[in-house]
């Protein structure tokens, strides 16, 4: 699979150095080797429910790691009570480095980031046809996140029964982005839940949206609710319901291979933390005609090499169109 930018985490383990010289060597080995392999699925507060060995368990992170955070997604190694019994904590003591990271800033002019999901590797960005109407610009900042954090995205059309996605799709089809129109009713018939389905298959896919775009009709028709039940998150996850945790939701593709990640619903997708030179890896024929640009170009500048490349036939003009308009919503605007 292709990866952009693809980056590791830069606040990692912070483990307290010990005193100098006041150990033999020889005691010195790598820490918890007989830590368990889990999957995070669910984190409220600190509770952390992760799946070790198909079994649902809560645990916390160890003080050792510092202020790193856990994430859904996170693969972890874990210590103490792996039981899964009532009112048993184990403990993190550990987070594999991560393939991917989608992080999303509240604000753009908000520098705190959030790490939503480790180890995705595709984003489902979803969409209502109507109601509420469709927001290109959301759409294009959550491409830019895909493209920035190395993640394939797919976009989601839902509600076709209330419009036609024609006119998106001609926006969206020189990003040659993979797509799935959907409706609440085609999806309550099988083939069309697995034509979603097999979108997914062997895959790790972050689910964004809107609220009220009908991601959670999505996301419960492609995972049914039995089965959010037989892993345990809704129950471990304090017998609230999902509903009440802001944390994304990772769940089991059933039949296959794969996890769906629901995530809260954003109001906006601010982009503080994106860096435009990853962007241009999403379009990979312009990527040599930026060899003339002035230094650190931002590609969405008066001197950028792309036009000339683009006029002299390299590449089509609809892309560097594209292009542009994904790097012109790192500003924010009204509405976003
Ligand atoms: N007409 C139509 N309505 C739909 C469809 N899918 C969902 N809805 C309705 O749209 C509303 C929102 O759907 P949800 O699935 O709750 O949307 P959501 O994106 O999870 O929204 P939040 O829960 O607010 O995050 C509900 O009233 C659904 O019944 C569809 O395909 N067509
Ligand atoms: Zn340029």
């Amino acid at each position: 699979m292709r990866r952009y930018g693809k980056h590791t985490d830069e606040d990692d383990v912070r483990v307290r150095p010990g005193r100098k010289g006041s150990r033999p060597r020889t005691s010195i080995r790598p820490k918890h080797e007989d830590a368990t392999d889990g999957l995070v699925l669910t984190v409220d507060r600190g509770r952390i429910t992760c799946l070790v060995d198909e079994r649902t368990i809560i645990a916390m992170k160890a003080r050792e790691l510092g202020r790193k955070g856990v994430v859904v997604g996170d693969r972890v190694g874990i210590v103490g009570d792996l039981s899964g019994a009532k009112d048993t904590l184990a403990r993190i003591v550990r987070v594999e480095p991560r393939t991917s990271v989608l992080r999303r800033t509240a604000d753009d002019d908000d520098p705190y980031e959030r790490v939503v999901v480790a180890n995705a590797d595709q984003l489902a960005i979803v969409t209502a046809l109507a109601d509420p109407e469709p927001r290109p610009r959301l759409i294009d900042r959550c491409l830019v996140a895909a493209f920035d954090a190395g993640l394939d995205p797919l976009l989601v059309l839902t509600k076709s029964d209330l419009a036609s996605a024609d006119a998106l799709l001609e926006t969206y089809a020189p990003l040659g982005v993979p797509y799935v129109v959907t409706s609440r009713d085609e999806l309550a018939e099988d083939d069309t839940a697995e034509r979603v389905r097999e979108r997914l298959a062997g895959r790790i896919t972050a689910f964004v949206g809107h609220s009220g775009v009908g991601k959670t009709t999505l996301v419960n028709t492609l995972v049914p609710q039995d089965r959010h039940r037989a892993t345990g998150v809704v129950n471990a996850v304090t017998g609230r319901g999902r509903h009440t945790t802001t944390s994304a939701l990772a769940l089991p593709l059933p039949g296959r291979e794969g996890w769906v990640i629901d995530t809260p619903g954003v109001r906006s997708f601010g982009l503080h933390h994106v860096d435009p030179s990853r962007v241009i890896h999403a379009f990979p024929e312009l990527v040599p005609g930026t060899e003339r640009c002035p230094r650190a170009c931002s590609h969405d500048e008066k001197d950028c090499a792309l036009d000339q490349w683009v006029d002299e036939g390299h590449a089509d003009p609809a892309r560097l169109y594209s292009l542009r308009r994904l790097l012109a919503t790192r500003e924010r605007r009204e509405g976003d």
